[in-house]
């Protein structure tokens, strides 16, 4: 029944100890580092935690050796072994002292989370078949720093949005592809609302095994279920009179749906295995980057609950969908990394810059910020120029379909130059580009049909009438040139 998702990190380098904190932590995983094995061992002795991902080779204390301690005091617990060397000699030893598993340094950031993840997940396992007993998890109820940046006018709505709402405890829903900012809205919502002082409880459903949901937001009474062996409080009962964020509510479960709306509906509600109905007074902010109509047209969502959230809602548009914030943005990450590494911030050269804010960025501002801090930790000069950004970046094809040779690069083209034209302040640009390309798709395709007009307007789709037409509008007529009819 554990839920616990504590990492402690152990390793010599301090900037892999602060690269896997901060992934981790945005993964919602909380974690500890040490420096040493010695005072990860010291620790061990008041307080454990849920898994543990070491180095291999540190001063003192060696990973293996550690690892050995680990399987002595702690038997079961996940530990993840890192090397710079990846050698055979030290991934072999590494599974048969007993390690969850070996991950070769560098390693893709994305793949040491998953890693964890599973180790957690094989923690929790562990613990449910041996003792079964619930564990409480504080939640912290603390909203830290919730500075948004953004200037595109979509965010100013956000804003506006957050602003206008502050004084209110309606239900919001809050829409916008993975990591776009909606748990920062969210805290932002609750942090300008009467209920500031109170606690914010987020939660996110695609994290919780469906049945673990129930117990998680209703709580259980003792025995309810095996392995009840304790009371425990639900969400709800935590963040009474505060704010409970849940962040993917399309991935709720069906019977999960028809509890929530009788809460909200009631205001009350029974721990699992309980008689006693729990009144409780929370405001419920709800997120997803699911198409919540959709998924009630498709029978996976119920509508009268969509109803009851979608009071207010708001979209936070992707991050390709507000380039011009991408700078401000890759300055605020490069200032807080540089704070929280002790190092010297980061300049984007210009050519790096345009190159940023033209991509493509599926993971959103998420993505962006994981950027800043891979260039914070792995560029060794101050100005970023092309070479020093993630390669992954830089074989990253923004355009979409087809997107090498001629077709690619007119698209390309055509994206830097309406990007240049937006960010000279140029509006109705369409009005200027899409003649340009009529004018230039109708010159090529008489070109190819030696003038003639109807041949023309097969080849580019259009019937002959309308051809003739924007010939006219376009000022083509004048050439002389004539065809057949
Ligand atoms: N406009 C912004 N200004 C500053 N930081 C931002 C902004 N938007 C997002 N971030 C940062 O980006 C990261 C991802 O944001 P957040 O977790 O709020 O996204 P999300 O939409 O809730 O993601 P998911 O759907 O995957 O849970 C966080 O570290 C957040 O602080």
């Amino acid at each position: 029944m554990s839920t616990g998702n504590t990492v402690w990190i152990v390793d010599d380098d301090r900037s892999i100890r602060w690269v896997l904190e901060k992934a981790l932590n945005q993964s919602g995983i909380e974690t500890q580092t040490f420096d040493n094995g010695e005072s990860l061992v010291r620790k061990l002795g008041t307080e454990y935690p849920d898994a543990i991902i070491s180095d291999i080779r540190m001063p003192g204390m060696d990973g293996l050796e550690l690892l050995g301690k680990i399987n002595d005091s702690h038997p079961g617990m996940p530990v993840i072994i890192t090397t710079a060397h990846s050698d055979l000699d030290s991934a072999v030893a590494s599974y048969q002292g007993g390690a969850f598993e070996y991950l070769p340094k560098p390693f893709d950031i994305d793949e040491a989370v998953a890693m964890t993840e599973r180790a957690l997940v094989h923690a929790s396992e562990l613990q449910a078949q041996s003792e079964a007993s619930a564990v409480v998890e504080e939640p912290s109820g603390e909203v830290g720093s919730t500075e948004i940046i953004g200037e595109a006018p979509a965010m100013q709505e956000v804003f506006r949005a957050i602003g206008r709402l502050s004084h209110s405890n309606i239900t919001v829903l809050i829409n916008g592809e993975s990591g776009t900012g909606k748990e920062l809205v969210a805290q932002a919502l609750h942090k300008h609302s009467p209920r500031a002082k109170e606690k914010f409880i987020a939660l996110n459903m695609a994290a919780i095994p469906k049945e673990l949901m129930e117990s998680e937001l209703f709580g259980h009474e003792k025995g309810a279920f095996t392995g009840a062996t304790a009371l425990r409080e639900g969400r709800f009962e935590q963040a009474d009179g505060g704010t409970l964020f849940l962040d993917e509510i399309g991935d709720m479960p069906a019977d999960t749906q028809t509890r929530l709306l009788r809460v909200l509906a009631d205001g009350e509600f029974y721990r699992v295995g309980g008689h006693i109905p729990i009144k409780v007074d929370v405001r419920i902010i709800a997120a997803t980057h699911q198409d919540l109509e959709a998924l009630v047209t498709d029978g996976r969502f119920r509508e009268d609950l969509f109803h009851r959230l979608n009071v207010i809602r708001i979209h936070i548009p992707s991050l390709r969908d507000r380039r011009e914030d991408v700078p401000k943005l890759m300055q605020f990450f490069f200032n807080k990394a540089s704070e929280e590494l002790d190092s010297e911030c980061k300049v984007l050269t210009k050519e790096s810059e345009e190159y940023l804010c033209q991509l493509d960025w599926p993971g959103n501002v998420r993505q962006l910020e994981n950027t800043c801090r891979w260039i914070t930790v792995m560029a060794s000069g101050r100005e970023i120029h092309l070479e020093d950004l993630p390669p992954e970046l830089l074989n990253q094809q923004p355009i979409e379909g087809e997107a090498t040779g001629v077709s690619g690069d007119w698209q390309e083209n055509l994206r830097r130059w309406a990007d240049q034209e937006l960010s000279l302040g140029k509006k109705k640009i369409l009005d200027t580009a899409v003649p340009i390309f009529e004018k230039l798709m109708i010159e090529t395709a008489l070109k190819h049909t030696h003038g003639r007009k109807r041949d023309a307007a097969v080849l580019l789709g259009w019937g002959r009438n309308t051809l003739t037409r924007k010939m006219n509008e376009l000022g083509m007529n004048g050439s002389g040139e004539e065809d057949e009819d």
